[in-house]
């Protein structure tokens, strides 16, 4: 690898990714942050703005103790006060920068700076050098770079270099440039400027049009040589270019881009978990890189190849970002290969006809259900298993239930193979069932337990429905899990009565379904 191979990260999560509304992190926190972003490899962490408050100056200032291998840098505007500061702050780092900063464009000369392009050279000059007296490490960036003249943007420039910038960052400050004019601004500026082979290219992308991350490769391909970029990609309004994506894009795809980093990249999920608990700013589920279904695949063609070869339908391994294993999530998209799959890894062997009995059903479940839990799919199996016998069987049930009693049952069973139609009416939706079935199926086993809970969360989570009935010395328990509680509960009844007969049959194999 040659030195010109080499992209530097600059991590600004705790400067540009603090300023977003909401992201503000405590003093603890920004410690915490800066000492996984060391610990990950990036090479220069922009640790906060220490003009802004007391409390950045002390962040930035404990982070620059603190940090054993990357540059600390502190953001300064082109103001004296401001860049005497952020010295003061990151002069206890082992490899301080300063980076300071002024608009270039138009329209922020009009109307933010309300100055001349010839008083902002001037400002360049004199603030470019102060932050070099303080330290060796200088960066310069021309605020709204995208929206600036080339010929103009080249003058400051140059004036930033020979003041004594050794990075000179041309950002796209409000996410306007497309990927080949953020490139070809990177080519003009190296072309024309004199001294521009002395230093290092910065990019610094926001991604207002959704275009941070290609922008910043398109300045590598430029020319530049350093990224700015935060992690989990938040920042200034719709944020800047996201750091575990520019980090895994120039990876997997180094055929195309020839450039490496020096980010340990299977630390990328924790250090955005890590952001994201600090800031409280959720991650986005189909976010690249890092979001929670990247690696998660639940359509059936889709985990039918992942089933026969991980590469079908994933173009870099889990673990290269830190995540333990890819998952096949159980959905109404699966099919039998997934289903087979989960069912072998829950310790189920189905035969044939079991199998595909239990997909139809689990594909109804799906339907019904948001989200199909491991514990579902037990239940489910659990559920079946033994019921081919069954001499009783719900075939439906319509429930009046609410708080004009009595709630009324009206229920269909089969039994023998003969379908038999009741209702009854009872002390509750539960006890007009239960009185429904007891007139279908008279008996006098006693009711010992009658128990709900639901299997997984959610509103649509299948309860769950145990029933323990006692006759005699013969004790029975079911237990049947639906999403509908009242069906559940049906269910679960009918299948203790079908325990107590199989009981009965075996004592007496002439015995009733009925006692
Ligand atoms: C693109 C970016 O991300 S730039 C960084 C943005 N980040 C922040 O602003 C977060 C921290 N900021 C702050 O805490 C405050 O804004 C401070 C401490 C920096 C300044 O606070 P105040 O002195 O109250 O100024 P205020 O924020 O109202 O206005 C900004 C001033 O800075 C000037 N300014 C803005 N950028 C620069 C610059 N790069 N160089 C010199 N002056 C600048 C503005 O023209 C304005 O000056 P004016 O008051 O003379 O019109
Ligand atoms: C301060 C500069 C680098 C910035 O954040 C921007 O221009 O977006
Ligand atoms: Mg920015």
């Amino acid at each position: 690898m040659t030195t010109t191979d080499r992209v530097v990260i600059f991590d600004t999560t705790l400067r540009d990714g603090e300023q977003c509304p909401g992201a503000t992190m405590t003093f603890e926190e920004k410690l915490e942050v800066a000492a996984l972003l060391d610990r990950m490899g990036v090479d220069i962490i922009e640790a906060g703005f220490p003009i802004a408050s007391n409390g950045d100056f002390e962040a930035v200032a404990e982070i620059a103790r603190r940090t054993r291998n990357a540059v600390v840098a502190g953001l300064a505007r082109a103001i004296p006060a401001d860049i005497a500061r952020c010295g003061e702050a990151v002069r206890f780092a082992q490899r301080p920068r300063i980076h300071t900063f002024v608009s270039t464009s138009p329209i922020h000369l009009q109307h933010q700076m309300r100055k001349t392009e010839e008083q902002v050279l001037e400002i360049i000059a004199a603030t470019v050098a102060q932050a070099r007296n303080l330290v060796d490490n200088v960066e310069w960036s021309a605020m709204d770079a995208t929206r600036t003249g080339h010929e103009y943007l080249a003058r400051a420039v140059e004036t930033a270099i020979k003041a004594g910038a050794t990075t000179i960052n041309l950002p796209d400050t409000v996410g306007y440039a497309t990927p080949d004019e953020y490139r070809a601004m990177f080519v003009a500026m190296r072309e024309r400027v004199p001294g521009a082979d002395k230093v290092t290219f910065s990019t610094h992308c926001h991604d207002d049009l959704g275009l941070a991350v290609a922008n910043s490769l398109a300045g590598l391909a430029g020319g530049a040589r350093q990224i700015e970029c935060t992690v989990n990609g938040i920042g200034e309004r719709a944020g800047n270019a996201a750091l575990e994506e520019v980090v895994m894009a120039l990876k997997t795809r180094r055929d195309a881009m020839p450039y490496e980093t020096g980010v340990e990249s299977t630390l990328l999920t924790r250090a955005s978990r890590l952001v994201s608990a600090a800031t409280s700013f959720p991650v986005q589920y189909n976010k690249a890189i890092v979001g929670k279904n990247a690696f998660a695949h639940e359509s059936g063609i889709h985990q039918d190849g992942m089933l026969k070869n991980n590469e079908t339908y994933e173009i870099m391994t889990p673990a290269s970002v830190g995540v333990t294993k890819t998952s096949l999530v159980m959905g109404k998209h699966s099919g039998r290969a997934a289903f087979k799959d989960k069912l072998k890894a829950l310790g189920y062997e189905l035969g044939e006809n079991a199998l595909q009995d239990a997909f139809a059903r689990f594909k109804d479940l799906a339907d019904r259900k948001k989200h199909v839990y491991d514990e579902d799919i037990e239940a489910l199996v659990d559920n079946q298993i033994g019921a081919s016998d069954d001499r009783i069987k719900v075939l439906s049930l319509t429930v009046i239930a609410g708080t004009l009693g009595p709630q009324q049952a009206t229920l269909t069973l089969d039994i023998d193979d003969v379908h038999t139609t009741v209702q009854a009416s009872g002390n509750g939706p539960v006890d007009a069932i239960f009185n429904a079935i007891r007139r279908v199926v008279p008996h006098e086993a006693n009711l010992a337990l009658f128990q709900v809970h639901a299997v997984t969360e959610g509103t649509d989570a299948q309860a769950e429905v145990s029933v323990r009935l006692e006759e005699g010395d013969k004790t029975v328990t079911a237990r049947v899990a639906d999403p509908d509680t009242l069906v559940a509960a049906a269910k679960a009844y009918v299948a203790a009565l079908n325990k107590l007969a199989a009981k009965r049959q075996k004592l007496n194999p002439q015995a009733a379904i009925s006692a």
